[in-house]
């Protein structure tokens, strides 16, 4: 069977046997100032989490002319047309390399989404550990190709895609790369619970044995993502904002300090707890088990020399915690060594 593990970045592995790789997605909750961005960076770290991520385009590789000409009425626009809404929020290629010295001075990992061509490129040449791709691009075979092609590992997100789709995009690039991370996602801002699916998780494991998969979330709050780790992701993603009253379309559905601060802990919690598979008596059980335990007991007193009948036992808290239940039928035909009162627990030396 293949290992469901890589390394994702120098040292640090995600998969099966590694701990939960937590994405902070600034993305575009920068607001365009690279000192918001600076305190987003500070603020994931503080906050404990593994990486910060963002958002890189070049407008005229991913948008055609016409979309970025088009009016953008909304209460989130920083322009009057798309196009310069997404200028506003674009960091230019030197801002991107004094963010990641940033990110690099505070030991945090930082990458971005490749939302084009000419941003992968660039990411490339950035030296990014890893190339994150956005659900945008989930269905762009060229684009993904292109990525595996760099042989960088890959986190891909598969919002607003079906199964067909993501097996086929998973095969193009597994033909080149065999690192990547797959990632549930609903594209909707917040995304209503009932079209989050963390079962599709699950259906990733079994289509792809071979690749980590996770969860990038948009719905509100943080106990979808909880129930995410806890169905054992192996890669988390969440926007972060400073205020998610700021004007911007992801601010709501992202996780202010506070949030992601709880949800770090609580995923570190939570991969404690699933431990691992085998069922053992744990060490902390033992008070318990010496005040409640049971015991095989005798049910009449006894005299040395007799051989145990199923009549002559029976299972009662004793003290001493003897003979464990569980063995009993061990005890039958064994013969008594001394004398037993009736209620007097059974130990391994009262047996020949
Ligand atoms: C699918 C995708 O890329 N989604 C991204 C990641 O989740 C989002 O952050 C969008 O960039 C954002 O919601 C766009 O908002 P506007 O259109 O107001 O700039
Ligand atoms: C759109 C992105 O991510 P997701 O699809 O996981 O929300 C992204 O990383 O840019």
């Amino acid at each position: 069977m293949k290992a469901r593990n890589f390394e994702l970045i120098n040292t640090r592995w995600i998969g099966d046997g590694h701990p939960c790789f937590i994405i902070a997605e600034i993305g575009q909750n920068h607001q365009g100032d690279i000192e918001i961005a600076k305190k987003l960076i500070k603020m994931a770290k503080d906050c404990g989490a593994d990486c910060v991520k963002f958002q890189k385009s070049d407008l005229h590789a991913k948008f055609t002319k016409s979309v970025l000409a088009r009016h953008y009425e909304s209460p989130h626009a920083w322009g009057t047309t798309y196009g310069e809404h997404k200028t506003f929020l674009e960091f230019s290629e030197d801002q991107y390399k004094e963010l990641m010295a940033f990110a690099s001075s505070v030991n945090i990992y930082f990458t971005a989404s490749a939302m084009d061509e000419v941003s992968l490129d660039f990411l490339v040449n950035l030296k990014v550990p890893f190339i994150k791709m956005g659900s945008g691009d989930a269905n762009n075979f060229i684009l993904l190709e292109k990525a595996a092609k760099t042989k960088l590992p890959i986190v891909y997100s598969t919002g607003m895609q079906d199964m067909q789709t993501v097996k086929t995009a998973m095969e193009r690039m597994n033909a080149f790369n065999p690192h990547v991370c797959i990632l549930q996602c609903t594209s909707s801002y917040p995304t209503p619970v009932d079209q989050v699916h963390l079962r599709v998780m699950q259906s990733y494991r079994d289509h792809f044995p071979g690749s980590p998969v996770g969860y990038s979330g948009h719905e509100l709050g943080i106990s979808i993502t909880l129930a995410a780790a806890a169905l054992g992701a192996h890669v988390i993603e969440r926007h972060i904002t400073l205020d998610k009253s700021l004007k911007g379309n992801d601010h709501a559905c992202s996780l202010d300090p506070s949030e992601l601060k709880s949800l770090v802990e609580g995923i570190r919690t939570i991969e404690q707890a699933l431990g691992c598979a085998i069922k053992s008596k744990q060490p902390s059980e033992e008070p318990c088990h010496q005040k409640l335990g049971k015991s095989v007991i005798c049910t009449q007193k006894l005299e040395a020399g007799v051989q145990l009948c199923s009549d002559h036992l029976t299972v009662k808290v004793g003290q001493p915690v003897g003979w464990s239940p569980q063995h009993l039928d061990q005890l039958i035909g064994k013969t008594l060594s001394r004398n037993m009162d009736q209620d007097e627990t059974i130990t391994s030396d009262c047996i020949i």
